[in-house]
């Protein structure tokens, strides 16, 4: 099942840079073991937004909510999911 994620993050202004840094780091260990995987299809970073829209495959929707869910940064973000479907003029 293939999803389409698009992700704002938003930090409290109480974050230390410190804090915020660490996040980072933790979000980019997790985020890449995941692309690795396979599940974790594509990452674009939205231009001038601290957002991005992704793309996974996932077995199931409660797959999708445990990766979403296990991201570091996962209270910090809104995330909408758009479930997609294979477009009949795809080539
Ligand atoms: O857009 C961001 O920086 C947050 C984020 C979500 C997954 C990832 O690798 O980074």
């Amino acid at each position: 099942m293939k999803f389409l994620c698009q992700m704002q993050v938003t930090f409290p202004e109480s974050m230390s840079p410190e804090e915020v840094a660490q996040k980072q780091a933790e979000e980019k260990e997790y985020s890449q073991a995941l692309q690795r995987s396979g599940e974790f299809e594509a990452i674009y970073r939205v231009v001038g937004k601290y957002a991005n829209v992704s793309i996974f495959e996932v077995e199931s929707n409660q797959r999708l909510h445990e990766i979403l869910s296990g991201f570091p940064m996962f209270p910090y973000m809104s995330i909408e999911t758009t479930a997609l479907a294979t477009h009949p003029n795809a080539i």
